[in-house]
């Protein structure tokens, strides 16, 4: 399937399945700290197993196309951990996970399984905000003499300030669902009025000071 029509089936998907949530009255507040109108729920896709198998799969292709060096996956924690578990066993290739920080007991592990020194490491997340997390991730592996070679995601909203932190750190990015064809399926199908595409509109234009 091409990349435009997984862009489009996935939102419809999630869609679907009620991970998209609006709720301009109570915005919801974001990992960044953001407040946002609407909020992409993906680990909900994981209640749902033809869902769930759809996602598992397009991500798995797109490693092999764009990242065929690959021998490690790496979960973004916590979202990026079932999602990275089942990609890395559909590729028959390793995983572990990234915490935030380290553990404050036991191990004192941020990198959960052997720590991939000089192997070549896809980090995996659900989603992609400012990319914040994700990168937090590459740069825990990176200290600990790891290459990751790529990240890739189930969702993006698309922001700049993701790209460019992304292109800073030299990093590749992949991503399945974007924003922009979210927003346009839900029009399509109903999902939301054109008054709500207004209000997001609106959102978009400043995100990091909307709602304060
Ligand atoms: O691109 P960013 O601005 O970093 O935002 C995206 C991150 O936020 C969410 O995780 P969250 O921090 O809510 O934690 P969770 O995965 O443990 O639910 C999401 O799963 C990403 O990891
Ligand atoms: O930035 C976030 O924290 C975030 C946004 C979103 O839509 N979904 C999510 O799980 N996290």
């Amino acid at each position: 399937m091409d990349t435009r029509l997984i862009s489009q089936k996935i939102a419809e998907k999630l869609l679907e399945i009620e991970a998209i949530k609006l709720s301009p009255d109570q915005p919801f507040r974001w990992s960044s700290g953001w407040q946002s109108p609407i909020y992409c729920d993906n680990r909900v896709a994981l209640a749902f197993p033809a869902v769930r198998t759809l996602i598992k799969a397009a991500l798995a292709e797109r490693i092999k196309a764009s990242f065929p060096n690959v021998e490690v996956i790496a979960g973004v924690a916590t979202a990026g951990i079932a999602q990275g578990a089942l990609v890395a066993d559909l590729l028959g290739l390793p995983f572990g996970y990234v915490r935030p920080e380290p553990k404050k007991h036991g191990m004192g592990n941020q990198i959960e399984g052997p720590v991939p020194v000089g192997k070549n490491v896809v980090v995996l997340e659900d989603l992609i905000s400012t990319g914040g997390s994700s990168l937090k991730a590459v740069k825990a592996l990176t200290d600990s003499g790891a290459n990751v070679v790529g990240a890739i995601a189930i969702f993006t909203y698309g922001f700049e300030v993701a790209a460019s932190a992304f292109d800073a750190a030299n990093v590749p990015l992949e991503v399945l669902s974007h924003y922009q064809t979210l927003i346009e399926t839900a029009l399509e199908k109903s999902y939301i009025s054109k008054k709500q595409v207004e209000l997001l509109n609106q959102w978009r234009l400043s995100p990091e000071t909307w709602g304060q």
